[in-house]
């Protein structure tokens, strides 16, 4: 730098001349920092956008220049994934370039191509590492290491482990139906998704921990609102990481007592009798691999499990809720149907409930359009790339298929948006089934699938035979899918219990 002053004493090592310099030349240093910015800019423009290997791909621009523009739409518009469908209708192309290395796909054919069982298109850690929640099962993204995690814990959420929980599941469904009643007699309204919410978390917790914590003992006049609900609430899903130490002391302290509880049995080598329990199959798997066990990461791990199970039922049970009381001809069929169930229904035989063919189709009906995952579930190309829709995606990019693709296609479902159960009910409604995606398909599909459909349809029986019900103070517009990766409405949906039809019943 000595060269910038010419007369300066060559004693002087330069520092206080190059100062100087600056200091009498602001408006070159301004110029000289804006020149950099925007050739910066310009250069990282024209090289994702011109000379990157998904340049081919149509899309925004800007979606391709920079991740700021993601960030928009999703900060300051209703989320970026609203914006996915009509990219390709804008684009009129089946392949879109969202982001600088991420490709959406508009065509259902190549749903399972994606989410397949085998170990190709690995989850995109672009996303999934970002959420923070490290060594949980939802963020695993190496294929290996969910294999040998899901394979040790599977056998807790299978068919028969959920069928367990009947009498406990069965006595809680139906205290909350009761309190549901008071709250009808005194004139109250009921904020029914907290219900839900709070069932869906003491049933995931008693699966997984043989516990709970007594969400649907919370104070009933504000329908259940615990603590752990509510600090979910507050601070959406992408923080998590940040606040999981701050808000949620109760979880934190039944968290120990488990622990606690399986270092005594770990000690002592003696097994309950019984279905193991996710700490001690934690410590199975650790085993297996050669790791210790990390209770701070099997902490968010078991976090993770309660809130996709208290919020995924919570999601779609409000939007069935929601389906059957704003579709006079549905509710009509669906209470003829409870109503002729209603002694399996009163003595909770949650196989004959799930046997019913209407409840089912509606259902499935709720499931394809409640928007399970509005953003998509993001995964990566796999070595030597794909072909998709007349494009090369090559390997290594971020690729998704949003399910609304799935879910809102006219060729499969026609007229999309209509609530229709009957389309699960016709003659070829058997070749609809590869379609339901709301819980995802192949190999990282939902874990908790088994126990999210006894809830479902239990909790939809009970409350739907028992109760004479109406929406209360909320609109289509509260019904509004945000996506903070978990979906989450605009607002509750409140509910008033106008008759008990059980009333009186022996
Ligand atoms: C109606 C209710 C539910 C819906 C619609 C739902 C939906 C989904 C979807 C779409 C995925 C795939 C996520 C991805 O690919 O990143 C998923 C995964 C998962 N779900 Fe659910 N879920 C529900 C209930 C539950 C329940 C009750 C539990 C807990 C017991 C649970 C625990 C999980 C876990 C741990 C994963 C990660 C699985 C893996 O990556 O292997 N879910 N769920």
């Amino acid at each position: 730098m000595y060269w910038l002053n010419s007369t300066a004493d060559p004693a002087d090592n330069g520092e206080g001349d190059v100062q100087s310099f600056f200091d009498g030349h602001k408006a070159l240093r301004i110029s000289f920092l804006i020149g950099t910015v925007v050739f910066y800019l310009a250069f990282t423009y024209t090289k994702r956008v011109y000379f990157h290997p998904l340049s081919g791909i149509p899309g925004p621009s800007l979606a391709a220049a920079t991740q700021f523009y993601e960030g928009y739409f999703n900060i300051f518009r209703e989320g970026f994934c609203q914006k996915f469908l009509s990219l390709h209708k804008e684009y009129k192309s089946p392949v879109v370039r969202i982001g600088t290395n991420h490709v959406h796909i508009g065509d259902p054919a190549y749903y399972h191509t994606i989410h397949n069982p085998g170990p190709k298109y690995a989850k995109a850690p672009g996303l999934y590492k970002k959420l923070g929640i490290n060594g949980a099962l939802l963020t695993i993204t190496e294929p290996d290491r969910h294999k040998t995690y899901h394979s040790t814990v599977n056998q807790l959420f299978s068919r028969r482990s959920s069928d367990d929980l009947q009498p406990k599941m069965a006595a809680e469904v139906l205290r909350a139906a009761d309190l549901m009643a008071l709250q009808g007699k005194a004139g109250e309204h009921c904020v029914i998704q907290r219900v839900y919410r709070a069932l869906a978390a003491d049933m995931t917790a008693l699966l997984m921990f043989g516990d709970t914590l007594g969400f649907i003992d919370s104070p009933h006049y504000a329908d259940h609102y615990h603590q752990f609900m509510n600090n979910v609430d507050r601070y959406s899903v992408l923080l998590w990481p940040n606040v999981l130490g701050l808000g949620f002391a109760e979880f934190d302290k039944a968290f120990d007592r488990w622990l606690e509880k399986e270092n005594e049995i770990q000690k002592s080598g003696k097994e309950p009798e019984g279905t193991k329990k996710f700490l001690g199959l934690m410590f199975d798997w650790k085993k297996s691999i050669g790791e210790s066990f990390n209770a701070e990461e099997i902490f968010e791990d078991s976090f993770n499990y309660m809130t996709a199970g208290m919020d995924g039922n919570g999601h779609v049970l409000s939007f069935v809720t929601w389906s059957i009381l704003t579709n006079p001809d549905v509710k009509a069929k669906l209470e003829k149907e409870l109503r002729e169930a209603r002694q399996y229904i009163r003595e909770f035989n949650h196989r004959r409930i799930m046997a019913l063919p209407y409840l089912t189709a509606v259902l499935k009906e709720s499931l394809r359009l409640a928007n399970t995952a509005p953003a998509g579930l993001p995964r990566e190309v796999p070595q030597q790339g794909v072909n998709m829709g007349g494009y090369h995606i090559p390997a290594g990019t971020m690729i998704t298929i949003c399910h609304p693709v799935v879910e809102r296609n006219e060729n499969i479902f026609p007229d999309p948006l209509k609530f229709d159960p009957e389309r699960w009910l016709g003659e070829d409604s058997s070749a609809l089934e590869k379609w339901l995606v709301a819980f995802s398909k192949g190999r990282r599909q939902c874990i908790g699938k088994n126990i999210a459909w006894m809830l479902l349809y239990t909790n939809v029986a009970v409350f739907f035979d028992r109760f004479e019900m109406e929406i209360y103070e909320t609109n289509i517009e509260d019904m509004f899918v945000v996506d903070l990766f978990a979906p989450r409405r605009r607002a509750p949906i409140k509910v008033r219990v106008l008759k008990d039809r059980w009333e009186g019943l022996t």
